[in-house]
Order: C-alpha cells, then structure tokens, then sequence
C-alpha cells in the first residue's frame, strides 16, 4: 500500500501541494487528475523520492520514501514527464543500462528487455539513438524502463502523451494488463483516459485535494447525471414542450444540432419517464434517446473552478 499523509513542498515561499493525504491499495489504478500547475508532478516525484517533502509522510509498502529510500525505489517504476535521460544511447543501451541498475545480470537481463521490447514494441528502434527517436518512441521507452523490473508501483506522467491514437490504445491496454495486483498512479489531462484505464480519480487543484472518488462516483456528481439525451426528425416547438417538462432544469441545444437536445434534471428527479411520455404523445420520429452517466470534464471543471473562485474571492 502507498500511504500518503499531510503532504506539503513548499519551493521557496510557493506551496506547490499543500497538506494531501490519501491512501493507494494493489490492484488500484488510479488517474490522478488536476489542471496545469495543480502539483501532479511534484507529488508524484515525492512519492518516488526524486523530491523531499516539506512536511508529511509518505510510505510505500511500509517503506518511508525519505528514510529508507533504496526499499522504497526498488518497488516503484517511474516514468518521469518528457523523453528519457541519456539520450546518446540507443534504446538497447539504455535498457540494458537501466536493468543493469535495477540488478539484473545475464539471461535473466536479456530476458527482461526481450520482454519490455515485446510490449511496447521497441523492435524497429532497438539500435537507434534515443535523441533519433518520435515522440512517440521516446514516451514508449521511457515506460519499458519503468516496468522493466516488473515493480509492485509504477507512477507514470502522462504515460500516453505524444502517442498517436493506436499507440494510445496499445499503452491503455498495456496497463490495464499490468495492474491486477500492481499499485498504478498515472497522472493525465485525458479525462477519456480516466474512465479507459482507472478504477479511482483523484483530482487536484492549487496543491490541494478537491476530489476522490470511483470515475462512476465522480460522474455521478455531474450535473449530467441521469441527464437525457435525444434527437428528433422535427425541431417544431420540441424545445418549449422539453423545457415544460417538470423534472427537467435546462435543456440544452446541441451546437452540432438544433434538433438534438440534453435535459438536465432538477436535483434529484427523474427525466426519462416525461420525455418518453411526451414522444408518444407528440408522435416523434426519434433518432437518438440515451440516458447519461454524468461527465468527468463537467465534474473537473466544477472542482477545479471553485477552487479559483474561491481564491479570487478571499
Ligand atoms: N523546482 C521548482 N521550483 C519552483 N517551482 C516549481 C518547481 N517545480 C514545480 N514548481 C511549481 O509548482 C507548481 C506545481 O507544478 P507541477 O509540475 O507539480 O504541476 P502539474 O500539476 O504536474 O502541472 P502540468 O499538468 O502542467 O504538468 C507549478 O506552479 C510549478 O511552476
């Protein structure tokens, strides 16, 4: 388990993370979320020990990450932000170099780059130069070392940054496998990524911890919650008949449709059973009808907004 307590890291008079406490058990993956500067990188360094916490205290299977570091280190994978360190080696160099660090010797050496080169498909790059490589190649290499000695965390950066689409899935699907009984914490502004890969969702904001929660859990604090969606062959009057609707509080236009529509419930209420009514009635030709599970992009922007209104406001 990784146990994170009252975490703080001041850089000179700045809190970049201010006071965050949260625990992480094997067999979660979790999508750690927040806007730009919101302290994903530097929390995730202080877990690895690239960063020493200002106050707090952070245990990695009983490991305190500041006073026994080595225990702590050898259990986590880590893949920094941006492309991997010693860039003048090809990715077989760097590899071995890497394996050869984590203590690895041999067949054994040898087998564990055969493998990571197998999962992120590294063949076509093996004898090139890292600074050669794509984006794409880079951000891949940089997550076969991090899994190379199949550590128990892995704490990835944006691990599907600059990848094309294809690649994208590859790495979701990699780390789905990887995570049964693993310790994941991927930090991402993908929040498709989130509901693809991650069963819990921390949100940060200004340093501080504003959400946690399963993805279905935070979605259900959207205010698309249950919110229906449909779309009509007739725009005649739909839009006052829906808004007349007693459990509905807004309805949305579609800016790609004046013919498809979102209802928003009143807190609480429920809007299927009045629009499926009120299509019998009318008679409608429906092209589209579906019930929401609520947004994770409208949820982040809620928690992550308040928190710089509330800023502006003191
Ligand atoms: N070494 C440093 N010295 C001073 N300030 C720093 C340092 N590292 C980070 N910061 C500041 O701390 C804040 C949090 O940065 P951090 O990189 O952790 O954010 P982030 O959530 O990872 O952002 P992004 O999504 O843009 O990567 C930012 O305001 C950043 O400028």
């Amino acid at each position: 388990m990784i146990k994170i307590e009252h975490l703080s890291k001041n850089f000179d008079y700045f809190e970049a993370v201010k006071d965050i406490s949260f625990s992480v058990s094997p067999g979660e993956v979790l999508g750690f979320l927040g806007p730009n500067g919101a302290g994903k990188s530097t929390t995730m360094k202080m877990i690895c020990g690239f960063l020493t916490p200002s106050k707090g205290a952070i245990s990695v299977f009983e490991h305190d990450v500041v006073k026994d570091p080595l225990a702590a280190k050898q259990l986590i994978g880590y893949l920094p932000e941006g492309a991997p360190a010693y860039a003048d080696m090809t990715t077989l160099q760097y590899l071995r170099f890497i394996g050869e660090i984590r203590g690895f010797k041999g067949v054994e050496l040898q087998q564990r780059i055969d493998k990571v080169v197998e999962d992120l498909a590294l063949h076509s790059v093996i004898t090139r130069r890292i600074e050669n490589l794509s984006k794409g190649f880079k951000r891949r290499v940089g997550i076969a070392q991090a899994i190379l000695h199949d550590p128990k965390v892995l704490i990835l950066d944006e691990p599907t940054d600059g990848l094309d689409p294809n690649q994208k899935h590859q790495v979701r699907n990699l780390i789905r496998n990887l995570s049964k009984d693993k310790i994941v914490i991927i930090s991402t502004h993908i929040l498709e990524e989130v509901s693809a890969v991650c069963n819990r969702a921390i949100i940060i904001a200004k340093g501080e911890l504003v959400a946690d929660g399963k993805p279905a859990e935070l979605e259900a604090r959207s205010r698309y919650h249950h919110a229906v969606t449909l779309q009509v062959d007739t725009a005649n009057n739909v839009l006052d008949d829906l808004t007349a609707l007693d459990a509905v509080a807004e309805v949305e236009v579609s800016p790609e449709s004046t013919k498809r529509f979102t209802l928003i419930p009143k807190s609480g209420a429920e809007v299927f059973s009045g629009v499926n009514k009120l299509i019998q009635d009318k008679g409608w030709v429906v092209e589209q009808l579906f019930v929401e599970r609520g947004r994770l992009d409208d949820v982040f922007r809620n928690v992550t907004m308040k928190e710089s209104q509330a800023e502006e406001v003191a």
